[in-house]
């Protein structure tokens, strides 16, 4: 089975995060469903290199302030899964340009769980909503 390494990035605006709705999959369990933008990890690269990389190739941005946040292993029926996701800010968030998602929504933490994401980031929408309360 494939193992992926992967970066996320929890991007904040102000109060808010924002989510970003994948394309249509092959695998119906991740396809157009919520995600923290990014992508697998190259081979020389760190986590933090990849996810500005993908970040830059995704969204057309730049991204910076990056924060660790979490590491989630995820199995799912084809592949599993190792993200690692980190809090960040983005430069300009009116230059977004969706390169491979088909929206994005920027939501308060209490609005997080209203949609449907992927299962691996999961542990991250609840981190998040528990951090909130603190
Ligand atoms: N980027 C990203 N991928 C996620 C998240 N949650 C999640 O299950 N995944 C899964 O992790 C896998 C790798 O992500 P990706 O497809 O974005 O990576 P990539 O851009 O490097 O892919 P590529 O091979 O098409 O270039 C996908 O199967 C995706 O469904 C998430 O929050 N962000």
């Amino acid at each position: 089975m494939k193992h992926y390494f992967v970066s996320a990035a929890i991007i904040q605006v102000k109060d808010e995060i924002l989510c970003f709705q994948r394309g249509p999959s092959k695998f119906e369990y991740v396809s157009e469903k919520y995600e923290f933008p990014g992508g697998k990890i190259e081979e020389g690269e760190t986590p933090e290199i990849a996810l500005v990389r993908e970040i830059k190739e995704e969204l057309n941005v730049d991204i910076f302030g990056l924060e660790f946040f979490q590491t989630v292993d995820h199995q799912y029926p084809d592949f599993k899964i190792t993200m690692h996701a980190f809090k960040c800010f983005v430069s300009n968030l009116e230059e977004i340009q969706l390169n491979e998602h088909l929206n994005f929504l920027q939501l308060s933490v209490s609005q997080l769980s209203s949609l449907d994401w992927a299962a691996a980031d999961v542990p991250f929408v609840e981190k998040l909503i528990t951090e909130s309360h603190g």
